[in-house]
């Protein structure tokens, strides 16, 4: 769906120095960036501001031409086959719209439909279908520019699914948006990802977004990408410990020796027990079968380590 090799976009930015005399220098934004996106992955692009995330979505949509390096979106040329491709992907940027901010959300639909000549019978199922899920029905004839930043984008991620594209790139969907509304639009993604499996690309801070929609998290800063894979495999990578936390019925001073446990701690007066272990070492199903040798087990959970700090590891990479 998405080939990328070698990519790299610099720009040239001005600076004064003195009076009259303006220097320039070189920005490398994206630097020798390399990767594949199969039909049908979610995949989470993160980094810190300025780490050169947009300007990839800009490249893979068609907006800014590469200063070098190849880039494929469904076998097209983003910068020279635009309109091809606008007509076969869907982007949605959360700090920009593409509806009519003076019409009603309702006609910038229509207008949408006549410049993908999508026919009217698919368009109207596709619209009911989002007008449902995405419980548009309330506003559809308020004009854009009145509507809450969380209806607004609701009726973006609409428009740019009109025409049924095979793949969507959102550039930080669900910022500014309340909890609920960002829970909603999630939802609404993670659907369109399992059941249509429309392939999803998308930039982000909120790390909850890649925690509920993707399966795959790239991380890129400075320009390059320092981690790419499976999200379960990245988080056993940089942050290979587990917590089993058991609740006993009756307590019990520690703990100690568990095979595989590399830390325990005791609380709530020897009740609960906090051990954390490898998953190289051992399982929780093992770990919890010699806890229940050892005392009378009331309650258990496994805390997987959380994404904040699984991706704060990985931006720590390059300076590690
Ligand atoms: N049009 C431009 N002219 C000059 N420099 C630019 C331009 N666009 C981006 N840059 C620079 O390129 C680098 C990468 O910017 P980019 O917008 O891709 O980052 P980002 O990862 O999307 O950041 P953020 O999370 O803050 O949106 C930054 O140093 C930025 O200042």
């Amino acid at each position: 769906m998405i080939e990328v090799a070698d990519l790299r976009r610099e720009f040239t930015v001005a600076s004064q120095a003195g009076r009259f005399r303006r220097t320039y220098r070189k920005v490398v934004a994206v630097d020798a960036v390399s990767f594949e996106i199969a039909a049908g992955e979610s995949v989470g692009y993160v980094g810190p501001n300025g780490a050169g995330k947009s300007t990839t979505i800009k490249m893979l949509t068609g907006i800014l031409v590469p200063s070098s390096g190849r880039v494929r979106v469904c076998g097209l040329d983003p910068a020279r086959q635009r309109r091809e491709l606008a007509a076969r992907i869907g982007v949605v940027f959360g700090q920009r719209s593409q509806l009519w901010w003076d019409l009603p959300l309702a006609e910038s639909f229509d207008l949408l439909r006549e410049i993908y000549r999508v026919p009217r019978t698919e368009h109207a199922a596709r619209l009911a279908e989002c007008v449902e899920l995405l419980d548009l029905a309330p506003f559809l004839a308020t004009p854009v520019r009145q509507l809450s930043l969380g209806q607004r984008m609701r009726g973006e991620v609409t428009a740019a699914l009109l025409h049924s594209p095979e793949l969507l790139v959102l550039d930080e969907p669900t910022i500014g948006l309340d909890l609920e509304s960002k829970e909603r639009l999630r939802e609404f993604l993670a659907e369109l990802n399992v059941r249509r499996g429309t392939t999803l690309l998308l930039t982000t801070h909120d790390l909850d977004d890649i925690a509920r929609l993707c399966r795959r998290l790239m991380v890129i800063d400075h320009g390059t990408v320092l981690a790419d894979g499976p999200l379960d495999e990245l988080r056993d990578e940089v942050s290979p410990e587990r917590v089993l936390v058991v609740d006993l019925e009756r307590p019990v001073a520690d703990l100690d020796g568990l095979p595989g446990v590399v830390s325990a701690r005791a609380e709530a007066g020897g009740l609960r027990h906090h051990l954390a272990f490898r998953r190289e070492l051992t399982t929780a199903a093992k770990l919890i079968a010699e806890v229940a040798g050892r005392a009378d087990v009331h309650d258990i959970a496994v805390v997987e380590p959380a994404i904040d700090d699984v991706v704060r590891r990985l931006y720590g990479r390059r300076r590690g």
